[in-house]
């Protein structure tokens, strides 16, 4: 028998630092390896520990920090542990798993309880097609989801209701001269997650909803050069306990990351006329598909078929019109 030759003459060890002092941090923003966390009042500028390997630091994270953590200009603390997440939000850059971009997949955020679909009811109007992407995305990663319907001065809610009319779908309207009072209050001690297409008036609601944000961002900006207020997803107060973590630089939301299997797990008024498929149904061309006999004899939208089996073909890359 031969004996490999050791990789290393030094002794391994096991051992690592155990950190008695260290504190606890919750990351609110990530630039170019320099992560801005909250410790209590204070906003500390840290780096990763070299300890934690490969390991990735995201918003939403809940780390222990060493080190420098008073917070003063120049001072830079080091992360020495990342928690275990309760719940990771993706997405990938495309849709298709089988493309470069489809592969290539990014934690948004870490830790999110509640998905907050931000669209316009007019001025963009609302686009179902992004918002059940979204609700894919949310089942998938455990994330309860919370539709938010913004410029209720332009147009009322009915039409984009009726199409989730089957779907216990909680939503806040948000009126722009009315009291937030029901979103503030969904929002309340929890870490939520803002995504929407450019122009529903997200930047308008953060505003509203965190009007110390500016100062906050101010601070993050200090740090990143501003340039992360604008690309990546930033994490901010709210008055009444909680965070919102907004999320400028999402713009697509992909989601090869998603077996197909669960992309159904999306379509709630759907998934349960399944058990009628047979074993290998695709729910796309496969004959006696059952959710076709269910919008057959009425038990769901039409629409809500379409729209799945449009998210299910373009994330199998197969482009084959459907419905
Ligand atoms: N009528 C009406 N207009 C609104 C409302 N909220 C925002 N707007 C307008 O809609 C436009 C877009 O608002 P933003 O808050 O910048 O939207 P956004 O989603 O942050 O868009 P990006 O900054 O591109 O990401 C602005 O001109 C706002 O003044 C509203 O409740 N009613
Ligand atoms: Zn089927």
């Amino acid at each position: 028998m031969r004996i490999r030759p050791g990789r290393s003459t030094r002794p391994r060890t096991r051992i690592r630092p155990t950190h008695d002092t260290a504190l606890d941090g919750f990351v609110v923003a990530v630039d170019r390896g320099r992560y801005t966390c909250a410790i209590g009042d204070r906003v500390v500028t840290a780096m990763r520990a070299r300890e934690l390997g490969r390991r990735g630091v995201v918003v939403g994270d809940r780390v222990a920090v060493v080190g420098d953590t008073s917070g003063d200009e120049g001072s830079l603390a080091r992360i020495v542990r990342i928690d275990d997440r309760a719940s990771i939000l993706r997405r990938s850059a495309d849709d298709d798993e089988n493309t470069v971009e489809g592969r290539q997949e990014r934690v948004i955020v870490a830790n999110a309880e509640q998905l907050v679909i931000v669209s316009a009811l007019a001025d963009p109007p609302p686009r179902t097609g992004f918002i059940d992407r979204c609700l894919v995305a949310a089942y998938d990663a455990d994330i309860e989801p919370l539709l938010c319907l913004t410029k209720a001065d332009l147009a009322g809610p009915e039409e984009v209701l009726a199409y989730y009319a089957d779907l216990d779908l909680p939503y806040v309207l948000c009126h722009p001269d009315r009291p937030l009072d029901e979103l503030i209050e969904a929002l309340r001690s929890r870490l939520s997650c803002l995504v929407g297409h450019s122009g529903v008036g997200k930047s308008t609601l953060v505003n509203r909803l965190s009007p110390d944000a500016d100062r906050a961002v101010g601070v993050v900006s200090a740090i990143g050069k501003g340039r992360h207020t604008s690309t990546s997803a930033v994490a901010l107060p709210l008055p009444g306990g909680g965070w919102v973590v907004d999320t400028p630089g999402v713009r697509s939301f992909g989601i090869a990351h998603v077996d197909p299997e669960n992309v159904l797990h999306g379509f709630l008024d759907l998934l349960p006329a399944s058990v009628n498929c047979s074993p290998n149904c695709d729910h796309l061309t496969t004959p006696g598909c059952g959710l076709d006999a269910l919008v057959a004899a009425g038990g769901a939208d039409p629409r809500r078929l379409t729209s799945y089996r449009r998210l299910l073909s373009s994330r199998t890359g197969d482009t084959r019109p459907s419905a």
